[in-house]
């Protein structure tokens, strides 16, 4: 590719260890939800970055705690916004007026921001960068895909136990494949709801199919994670109760740091 700011991306990444993509067939299976407590979990022994590239539907700042906040042009670069734990991310929702503005762009326009994320951000030293993506294969993993080309990114893949969500994550797969980008591993989510009372997993939809797909496609399986009410109210709160301040009291916590086990013997290998 002839590109002539792929070089100026490279020169970023170079102080970046490892990037890795958190992908999902389909939309609302929790891949923001999952990339938020993969990066709190890490963070605790790692330097984590995130770099949201749903262009349209940006959730990060809001699950970090980060609502409201702006990004700074340095002479080098973007600044991204420090979050907890000392987390830098990067996301359109600092960038827009109103954080209920909408972005509706063409392919053109969003290939162009994404570029200027990659090549403008000065991250600083990172072991690892989650990017959050958008659900399928659309044009922004087309365009991080390409420009990310020399830097070797992984993958990670979320999917829900429900056949329609497994077939989208078998297409994921299937995309990474083609483009020869390693899976790092499957999680599973919404897998079960554990009663508040008397801890009984209830399956409400079927399970093992993440962990069955894995296997099929010759990837690690990262683990299960159910259905957490109060994950989904901890995300929705600002402040001290904000998820990020919550987290290592919440239920999920051991899980998250299981699987952060398993990506950190490929991250620290
Ligand atoms: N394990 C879980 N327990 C409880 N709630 C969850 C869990 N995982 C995700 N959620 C909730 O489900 C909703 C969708 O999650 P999230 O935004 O992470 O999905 P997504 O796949 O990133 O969606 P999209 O990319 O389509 O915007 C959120 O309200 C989130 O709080
Ligand atoms: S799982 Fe047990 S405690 Fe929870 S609602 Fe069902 S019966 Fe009640």
């Amino acid at each position: 590719m002839t590109d002539e700011r792929i070089d100026p991306i490279q020169a970023r990444f170079k102080r970046i260890r490892h990037v890795i993509l958190v992908l999902s067939g389909k939309g609302g299976v929790g891949k923001s939800s999952i990339t938020t407590q993969l990066a709190l979990s890490l963070s605790s022994s790692h330097k984590v970055g995130i770099l949201d590239i749903d262009l349209t539907g940006p959730s990060m700042p809001r699950m970090l705690g980060l609502d409201g906040q702006g990004v700074h042009q340095a002479s080098n670069g973007w600044v991204p916004v420090r979050g907890p734990q000392g987390i830098e991310c990067m996301s359109i929702g600092f960038l827009l007026q109103n954080k209920n503005d909408s972005v509706v762009w063409r392919g053109p326009k969003k290939n162009a921001m994404i570029k200027q994320f990659l090549a403008d951000v000065e991250w600083g030293d990172l072991d690892v960068l989650l990017v959050d993506t958008p659900p399928g294969t659309s044009d922004e993993h087309l365009a991080i895909t390409e420009y990310l080309r020399g830097v070797h990114p992984h993958a990670v893949l979320v999917t829900t136990p429900q056949g329609v969500a497994l077939a989208d994550v078998r297409k994921e797969l299937s995309f990474c494949r083609k483009l020869k980008i390693p899976v790092l591993g499957v999680v599973e989510n919404m897998s079960g709801f554990v009663c508040s009372h008397c801890t009984e997993c209830t399956h409400v939809f079927s399970t093992g199919g993440g962990e069955a797909m894995a296997a099929e496609f010759g990837v690690p399986f990262l683990g299960r994670v159910p259905i957490d009410p109060q994950f989904t109210v901890s995300v929705e709160s600002q402040g001290k109760d904000a998820y990020a301040n919550v987290f290592e009291q919440s239920n999920l916590y051991p899980i998250f740091r299981d699987m952060c086990t398993k990506l950190a013997s490929h991250i620290d290998a």
